[in-house]
């Protein structure tokens, strides 16, 4: 006969995400009694300080440390060694702080509904549910593996996981995809010393992003030594012996590139496969993602969706501003909501790094509006000698400015510090804060948010 454990709590959360973990601490700190779900003890934080940013973070900073002399192996592996104890220590910290609270229990084990307010954790003698009158979902994302003859089964396949905790650096690394994640691994892999190609498929890099913007983007990484291939339809992967051959279309050519490594890095799906949402009454949409409205309530009110999983942007920060609404829902006045977003920024981290917010030149013109556009190089920036001190003076910085009130409408800062300038920008857009003001304004000497006092003033383009 086997028996179950059952556990009753307030409220259940079912992943370790960063929206999860803190709508958690703040449930518990409210006095309600809260049980958390992790599938693996390898992830206790979620995503983002095991896999995702902080590590891949800490990559680009040793990765650029790298000098010509530094054995590229012996270098990598060092460089993953570092990683391994930051993420050990995170992820030590955020179990402790968390299952050290008193109405706080971190459960380990993959969690499956049974009921709308019920999930099932192990099996046989170690099974345990847990049932809430509140459940939060916070189950992330997982990489898409597209359908391309040879890519699933063959061995030279690697996750960005996978890619992060090998100790060897593959020589020849084959990106599929470049996005946020095949470009920032791109840019990491090959300061580190391998070779690398990007398998785009779209006809140039970051579609989303204004033309002028992208090319600076490309030139860079071309410049770094990356092999970008746009328009490039991938039709097979071939494993040849040690190596495999990525076989691509182009143009009606067929060409090839041979790799001891093939990263896919074509989006990321909400992970909900193996939560038996059926059984829960809870609604996904035909894309995969948990279906919730602008508090994020699900089809069930009692369910919450939060971070990858309810088919957001992708982003840590969503994540977080997921949990203060949820917050306000659960402890607040219910008033938050995710139409208060506002001008959120975000930051890919290639080297220099490229942030952007808002709207973009082609945006603004397609939506009619009379704007202003200013335009500089940053090597050109006299107001921001920040470049020259640390000796990364590439990039672009591009402001999109309403004409006829001066708000900034968006901006593109492919530039050294452009994560931390960006949230300036941001905060002033959010803020009605002009352009003349941000222009005008005091700020720290040699910074890199000192090129606002220069850029707005360089007029390239306007409506008129
Ligand atoms: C390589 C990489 C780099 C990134 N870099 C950045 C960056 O620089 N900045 C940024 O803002 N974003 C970045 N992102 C995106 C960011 O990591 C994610 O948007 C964010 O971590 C999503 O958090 P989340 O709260 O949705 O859930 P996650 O942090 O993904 O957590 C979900 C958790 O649920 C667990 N889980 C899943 N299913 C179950 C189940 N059935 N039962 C129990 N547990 C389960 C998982 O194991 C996981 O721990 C990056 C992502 C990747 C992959
Ligand atoms: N710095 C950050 O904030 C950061 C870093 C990494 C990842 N992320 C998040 O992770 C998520 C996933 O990143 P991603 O880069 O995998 O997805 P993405 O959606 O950002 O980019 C996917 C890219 O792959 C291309 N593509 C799709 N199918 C293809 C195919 N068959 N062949 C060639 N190219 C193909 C697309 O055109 C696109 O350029 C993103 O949404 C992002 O928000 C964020």
């Amino acid at each position: 006969m086997t028996t179950t454990t059952t556990i009753t709590a307030d409220v259940l959360v079912v992943g370790f995400g960063k929206g999860g973990k803190t709508a958690a601490h703040a449930l518990t700190d409210a006095g309600r009694r809260v049980v958390l779900v992790e599938q693996s003890e390898n992830m206790y934080g979620g995503t983002c300080p095991n896999v995702g940013c902080v590590p891949t973070k800490m990559l680009v900073h040793y990765s650029n440390a790298k000098r010509l002399e530094d054995d590229a192996q012996e270098f990598f592996a060092g460089s993953v060694a570092g990683v391994r104890a930051l993420t050990s220590a995170f992820r030590r910290g955020n179990f402790e702080a968390l299952d050290g609270k008193d109405t706080a229990t971190v459960i380990t084990g993959t969690a499956r509904f049974v009921d709308p307010h019920t999930v099932a954790v192990g099996e046989g003698d170690d099974a345990i549910t847990v049932t809430a009158q509140t459940v939060l979902i916070n189950t992330g994302s997982e990489p898409m593996v597209p359908a391309i003859p040879g890519l699933a089964e063959s061995p030279h396949r690697v996750s960005s996981t996978d890619l992060i905790q090998q100790d060897r650096l593959p020589e020849r690394l084959v990106v599929i995809g470049g996005g946020y994640l095949g470009l920032e691994f791109a840019s990491i892999y090959r300061h580190f010393g391998a070779q690398v190609t990007v398998l785009e498929s779209a006809d140039r890099l970051l579609g989303r992003e204004d033309e002028d913007v992208a090319q600076v983007v490309t030139d860079i990484l071309q410049g770094d030594g990356i092999q970008i291939v746009t328009g490039a339809t991938v039709v097979a992967v071939r494993d040849e012996g040690a190596a495999t051959t990525v076989v691509y279309e182009k143009h009606g050519q067929t060409l090839s590139v041979e790799a001891d490594a093939v990263l896919p890095a074509t989006g990321r799906r909400p992970a909900t496969a193996g939560l038996n949402l059926e059984a829960a009454g809870v609604h996904t949409t035909p894309r995969g993602a948990i279906e919730v409205d602008e508090h994020l309530r699900t089809s069930q009110s009692h369910v919450f969706a939060l971070g990858d999983v309810n088919g957001g942007p992708q982003f840590t920060y969503i994540s977080l501003d997921d949990a203060r609404i949820v917050l306000d829902q659960l402890l607040g006045e219910g008033k938050r909501s995710t139409a208060d977003r506002v001008a959120v920024p975000r930051t890919l981290f290639m080297s220099p790094p490229l942030a952007t917010v808002g709207l973009t030149e082609t945006q603004a013109r397609e939506q009619g509006r009379n704007i202003v556009v200013s335009r500089e190089n940053v090597a050109d920036i006299v107001a921001m000698p920040r470049a020259y001190t640390v000796e990364e003076t590439r990039g672009v910085m591009k402001f999109v400015v309403d004409a006829d009130t001066d708000l900034v409408l968006g901006a593109a800062l492919l530039s050294i510090d452009a994560q931390e300038i960006v949230n300036t920008v941001a905060l002033a857009m959010r803020h009605d804060v002009t352009a003349t003001e941000l222009r005008t304004s005091i700020y720290t000497h040699p910074s890199s948010t000192e090129a606002l006092n220069e850029v707005f003033d360089k007029v390239v383009r306007s409506s008129e």
